[in-house]
């Protein structure tokens, strides 16, 4: 099993090319199955997470092939299989993304349900009642959701109770496919939803409203395929800037997407860093100075991003002074915590708060990643602790960044990774 190996770095310096949104390109992926013909999606990362994609595809019968670097077509016509097995929807929670639009399209469904993980339970209740609203009969049986609809999906007026980027989605792709005008309401606002209603109405869709609370979507009868480019990942991003960051560091993120960071930027400044930002970069200065903390509250976009929260856990834990950190998505997402702690940093758990006081620096120790965003804030600790950090079951991190410790040793980092 791959490890990292982490040495104390010199402050972070030059330039680091972003790649595509894991976030985005997911669901972009699945919108395939609605089109009828072969879709070009461009700018797509090289992840587990698209690898798992690719697998859940091409066992339901999409024909995929990776044709440059970040360019993958994935071809519909002959899609046969109703099925998202245990195997593969148990790697990777976002599958759960086929349902709506194998519902949409072929009027059955049988996706296994993701189960809980690390950072909580992670229910899947407002796709399904979403779903039965656009006249989908579901049950939950030995663990499947199986559902079915005689013809099409209608559609429907939806209110979700709780604001969900993965509900907004299963539901605004399979309201594209359904008789007549479909509205969510207290609709996801996340740039990656854009992206998503952006690459649907380019296969012909009817969307609108997408980065607003409330969704449009009246239904068509089909949707062709298309080329689009996957948007700029905004957490890889902002983890690159908040590692430049904790050195005093001076990176510049080409490829970018500033106008996503707003939240992130903004926190970025507070601790004391120099932020320009031109159309497609963010450049990052914090003239070798020692970050101040921040307090940050996770909350649904255009707030603060939960994805971000560990590296700036991280960040808080080697600043000067005390800031307090609170979770508000998921119920489970501090298990940073305690490897952050190993490492000698002063953190203080309460519910979902985490005051943390900054320490002038870490140790270095053999810590375990528990999951994707953790597992970026140990790596970030460790660039700045005293001696070797060694990061076990990086798995998780493989999931979501594209050739983190290659992109990081450019920037001047001492980060290897070993069996
Ligand atoms: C692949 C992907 O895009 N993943 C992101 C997506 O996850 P994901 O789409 O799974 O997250 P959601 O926005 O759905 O979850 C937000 C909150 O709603 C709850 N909930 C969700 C659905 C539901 O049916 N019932 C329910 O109670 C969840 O348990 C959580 O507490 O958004 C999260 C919140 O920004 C990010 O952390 C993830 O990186
Ligand atoms: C939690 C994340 O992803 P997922 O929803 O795929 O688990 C993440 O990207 O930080």
């Amino acid at each position: 099993m791959d490890k990292l190996s982490i040495h104390t770095s010199p402050a972070l310096h030059g330039d680091v090319v972003i790649s595509g949104a894991k976030n985005a390109a997911l669901p972009i992926l699945m919108s395939c199955i609605l089109a009828d013909s072969a879709c070009y999606f461009d700018n797509v990362p090289h992840l587990r997470d698209i690898n798992t994609s690719v697998k859940l595809l091409s066992g339901l019968g999409v024909k995929a092939q990776r044709h440059d670097n970040q360019e993958l077509e994935l071809d519909p016509s002959n899609i046969d299989n109703m099925t998202a097995s245990y195997e593969l929807v148990k790697t990777m929670r976002a599958s759960i993304l086929v349902l709506g639009p194998l519902l949409a399209k072929y009027g059955k469904a049988n996706v296994s349900l993701p189960g809980g993980c690390a950072i909580g339970a992670r229910p899947v209740n407002l796709h399904l009642d979403g779903l039965k609203q656009m006249g989908a009969i579901i049950s939950v049986d030995a663990g499947y959701v199986r559902a079915e609809v005689e013809g099409r999906l209608k559609g429907a007026h939806i209110f979700m109770d709780m604001v969900s980027v993965g509900a907004t989605e299963n539901l605004m792709m399979a309201a594209t496919l359904a008789d007549g005008q479909t509205v969510l309401e207290n609709a996801a606002r996340e740039p990656e939803i854009v992206d998503l209603a952006n690459c649907l109405n380019r296969m012909g869709a009817k969307i609108s409203g997408a980065g607003t609370d409330s969704i449009k979507i009246v239904g068509v009868k089909r949707l062709k395929g298309c080329h689009y480019r996957v948007l700029p990942d905004r957490i890889e991003t902002g983890t690159f800037l908040v590692a430049a960051a904790v050195t005093g560091g001076h990176i510049r993120c080409l490829n970018a997407a500033p106008h996503t960071l707003d939240a992130v930027l903004s926190k970025l400044t507070q601790a004391g860093a120099e932020i320009e930002t031109g159309e497609d970069w963010i450049s990052l200065n914090m003239h070798g100075k020692r970050p101040n903390s921040v307090n940050i509250k996770t909350s649904p976009h255009p707030g603060f991003p939960t994805d971000m929260q560990a590296q700036f856990m991280a960040l808080n834990c080697v600043a000067k002074g005390t800031g307090v950190v609170t979770e508000t998505i998921f119920e489970n997402r501090f298990m940073h915590v305690p490897e952050l702690q190993r490492m000698g940093a002063k953190i203080a758990l309460e519910t979902n708060n985490a005051v943390c006081e900054g320490v002038e620096q870490l140790t270095g120790a053999q810590v375990m990643a528990t999951d994707l965003r953790a597992s970026a804030s140990l790596i970030i600790a460790g660039l700045v602790a005293k001696g070797e950090t060694i990061v076990d079951r990086i798995y998780h991190l493989d999931r979501g960044y594209e050739h983190i410790e290659k992109k990081l040793t450019n920037l001047g980092a001492h980060i290897k990774r070993f069996s």
